[in-house]
């Protein structure tokens, strides 16, 4: 069975309160004492789990990283979603609202935009298996608690799952900095998904061809784009926005 570290003090204690029995081992570190981690102690006691008070040298080796705020789980790895797992959540779904990542490679973007994502109460996060970063301890990290509770979807081929959603109902709408009108302009109610592009080259051609809207925030000063988790941000809220006027 494979295992996986995660850190940090939002993303163990929200895996303790939402997926206990994947945990196997909790370390603390020695001398902390604090409201958050007692509340971790507390929920880890509840389900029969001993946690391990250590040093920091140790926390720092076993978590491969310094950014563990005293807080480390091992625990078994969560079976990667894919296409058929999407396909569930679109059959249980009235009105979808998602997010396409597509090729968002650095941990601390992805796991920034997971955390808008829970916070405008999106349903799923898909985005394309080998061009991502995965779910990986940091992005659990910077997620706060998000990516226990949002499903990720790692897809084989982003353009043909994006027309995939499209003959399920869904509105394709795609984020670029050059595009003619706004985010402002553009219909974000309904069954909808908004595509976000990687930090260097931006929503790639396929993905820009299938889109059925391309949309940009307006730049006021000088620079030319924001970074990827701000746009999507802006983008998911402007849609909350307008979801919740409809
Ligand atoms: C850092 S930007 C990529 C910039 C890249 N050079 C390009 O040409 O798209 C990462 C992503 O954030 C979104 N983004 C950033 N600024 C934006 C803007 N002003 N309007 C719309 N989307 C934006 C887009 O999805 C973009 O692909």
């Amino acid at each position: 069975m494979k295992h996986e570290m995660v850190f940090g003090l939002h993303a163990v204690e929200a895996l303790l309160q939402r997926q206990p029995e994947r945990v196997k081992e909790l370390w603390l570190l020695k001398g902390r004492e604090d409201e958050r981690l007692t509340s971790i102690t507390t929920l880890a006691t509840q389900f029969g789990l001993k946690p391990q008070v250590t040093s920091r040298k140790v926390l720092d080796e076993k978590s491969e990283s310094t950014q563990h705020q005293g807080v480390l789980a091992r625990c078994v790895a969560e079976p990667v979603k894919g296409e058929n797992e999407l396909d569930e959540l679109l059959d249980r779904t009235d009105v979808p609202f998602l997010l396409v990542l597509d090729g968002v490679t650095d941990p601390h973007n992805l796991g920034a935009c997971i955390r808008s994502a829970d916070a405008a109460g999106v349903h799923g996060v898909i985005v394309p298996r080998d061009r991502s970063a995965g779910l990986g301890p940091i992005v659990r990290k910077v997620a706060v608690g998000a990516a226990e509770a949002v499903p990720l979807f790692q897809v084989t081929n982003l353009a043909r799952t994006l027309r995939h959603l499209q003959e399920r109902g869904v509105w394709i709408v795609g984020a670029a900095g050059e595009a003619t009108h706004t985010l402002y302009q553009s219909k974000l109610t309904g069954p909808l998904a908004i595509a976000m592009g990687a930090e260097g080259k931006g929503l790639r051609r396929l993905t820009r061809e299938v889109c059925d809207d391309l949309i940009s925030i307006p730049m006021a000063g000088e620079v030319s784009s924001l970074n990827v988790s701000v746009a999507t941000g802006i983008s998911l809220f402007e849609a909350v926005r307008q979801r919740s006027a409809d």
